[in-house]
């Protein structure tokens, strides 16, 4: 998808409050123009000292000129703001909800401080480019060639050099500018993400690096990146300085030349004198409006290197096709069946071969294998994140693929060795599981996960704040809790990847037996490398080897 397609789908609902600020800011502009033209025209009238009653017309459009400039400017800065923020909005939304599509093998080649930056920063050039481009450049078109057509027709020399001096300060100096800044202003984006990367990988591994006396060459790395960004920026903010400098000579050029083409016109007389004020004046207010115009160039640079990294996002491909005829979820009690099946991240290179298994109502099976042997693959596999490129996985007869992902995901839970807890109370943690449950139902899921005795003991309850990645629990509790949250949601196949990882022989031991039996009627894939401890489970599945039944 192109930047400008993605832009045009986000602005849409907005386009009728944009076309709002841009008469808003027309008529603000036009207000600017129109006071000027009116005050020549009085300071030159009542130098020639004619009855006052001549010059009240003259002397209340100055009045109403002034006032509804300052009202029709706010107008348009208000309308305009509300337009962009909606987009910005929207664009927001747009982007979370492609990052939810995409995750987790989708996002494999972004890091993520630069997804940060793009969700953020990125996405906030949309507002420079609606509030800071688009309107301006609207308003300076629409007012500049009103006010050539007034100059034109008083003086039509006149009229042509105010239309060149527009031209070269809104066409002109912005081209040479952006010949001159158009890398460093389109790199402003990728330098920034890179700059985020590198800082957050510098906070994360800041204990690693200090403990291998290897944080001055990561240090040395964020400098240089900074330093790059910081010679965009001068390259950019030179440029931008030399376009001021000529905008303000081409002013001044233009209304001196104005000047002589109005001088001749009265001394040919083709112009009246008390107009001549007129002639000169008016570009003073015309170029007001078009003198932001060579930094709106150069935001539009900035704004488009933003989008481009936005529009790469929303154009990646989907991990896993969503298909076009969806099927049904059947009703339960469900059963998931996979048949031989293989998967691969990268085409052309599984990691999984032929892989089988059933899980049944209130069956337990365990994944166990080595490191590296894809065990998680097949988690992935079950919650469609990925498909197979080779075997079946149905579901109550039914293939996986045929059945959205997301509808897939309300039968199949997943719970992540490393589940993550929200920087917020107990209660709100459990409620990402269900939004909706009764205090009765989440203490239950406490219960469940033999956690609520230690809750009950908290001095404020579920009210309690868990910390940063649930950093105010231990291992144990932190496994715990999101087990009760896997368990509120209710789903009927549970897939628990590593839930015992890094605790002690008897908590992992305790934490197997407990959940295990919390499932009660779902059923369960138990992925592990503990080979201990599974009298529990029916069927211990070794990834690469043949299925070992434990109890029938
Ligand atoms: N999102 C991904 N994108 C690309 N390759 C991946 C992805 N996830 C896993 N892999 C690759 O797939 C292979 C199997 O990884 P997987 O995580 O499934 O193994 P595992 O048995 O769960 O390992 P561990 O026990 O260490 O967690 C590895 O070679 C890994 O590099």
């Amino acid at each position: 998808m192109s930047w400008w397609r993605l832009l045009g789908a986000v602005a849409r609902p907005a386009a009728g409050r944009l076309t709002v600020a841009v008469l808003a800011g027309v008529a603000a502009a036009g207000a600017g123009v129109g006071l000027m033209a009116t005050a020549a025209w009085l300071i030159s009238r009542a130098a020639l000292h004619p009855p006052v009653l001549h010059l009240m017309v003259a002397i209340v459009a100055v009045r109403a000129f002034g006032i509804s400039r300052g009202v029709l400017r706010y107008a348009e800065r208000l309308i305009g703001h509300d337009a962009a923020l909606r987009v910005l909005g929207a664009l927001r939304v747009r982007l979370y909800t492609r990052l939810e599509r995409l995750a987790p093998a989708g996002l494999a080649e972004y890091r993520r401080a630069d997804l940060v930056q793009r969700m953020v920063g990125d996405v906030d050039a949309v507002l420079d480019l609606l509030t800071r481009v688009v309107l301006p450049y609207a308003v300076a078109a629409v007012v500049g060639a009103g006010s050539v057509g007034l100059v034109g027709f008083l003086c039509p020399p006149a009229g042509v050099v105010l239309a060149l001096g527009l031209l070269g300060v809104g066409l002109l100096v912005p081209l040479l500018q952006a010949a001159t800044a158009r890398r460093a202003d389109g790199r402003f984006a990728p330098l920034r993400g890179e700059l985020a990367t590198d800082a957050v990988d510098l906070l994360h591994g800041l204990p690693d690096l200090v403990a291998y006396g290897a944080a001055d060459a990561q240090l040395a790395r964020l400098a240089a990146t900074d330093a790059r960004l910081r010679a965009a920026q001068r390259r950019s903010s030179a440029s931008t300085g030399t376009s001021a400098a000529v905008s303000a000579l081409a002013t001044g050029l233009c209304v001196v030349a104005g000047l002589a083409a109005g001088a001749v016109a009265v001394r040919a007389g083709t112009l009246p004198g008390e107009l001549l004020a007129v002639v000169v004046l008016t570009p003073l207010a015309v170029f007001e409006a078009a003198a932001g115009l060579p930094a709106a160039a150069q935001r539009y640079a900035a704004a488009r290197g933003s989008l481009r990294r936005l529009a790469d996002v929303c154009a990646a491909p989907d991990p896993v096709a969503e298909p076009d005829q969806p099927a049904e979820v059947p009703a339960g009690p469900h059963t998931l069946r996979v048949s031989g099946v293989s998967a691969a991240w990268v085409p052309g290179r599984p990691v999984v071969h032929g892989v089988d298994l059933e899980l049944s109502p209130g069956r337990r099976v365990a994944l166990v294998g080595a490191s590296g042997s894809g065990k998680s693959t097949v988690a992935a596999l079950l919650v469609r994140w990925l498909d197979p490129c080779a075997g079946r996985i149905t579901l109550d007869g039914v293939d996986l693929r045929r059945i959205p992902g997301d509808q897939v995901r309300r039968v199949v839970g997943y719970l992540p060795e490393d589940a993550y807890l929200f920087d917020t109370t107990i209660e709100e943690n459990l409620r990402i599981g269900r939004r909706d449950a009764t205090v009765a139902q989440l203490r239950a899921a406490l219960a469940d996960a033999r956690l609520l005795d230690w809750v009950d003991g908290l001095p404020l309850g579920l009210d309690t704040p868990v910390g940063e990645h649930g950093m105010a629990l231990s291992g144990g509790q932190r496994r715990r809790l999101a087990l009760a949250r896997a368990l509120l949601a209710d789903f009927s196949i549970l897939v628990l990847d590593e839930p015992t990882e890094h605790l002690d022989e008897a908590t992992a031991a305790a934490l197997t037996r407990d959940l295990l039996a919390a499932a009660r009627d779902r059923a369960v894939l138990l992925i592990t490398h503990r080979t201990d401890g599974l009298s529990d489970v029916d069927e211990v599945i070794r990834l690469g080897a043949v299925p070992t039944p434990v109890a029938a």
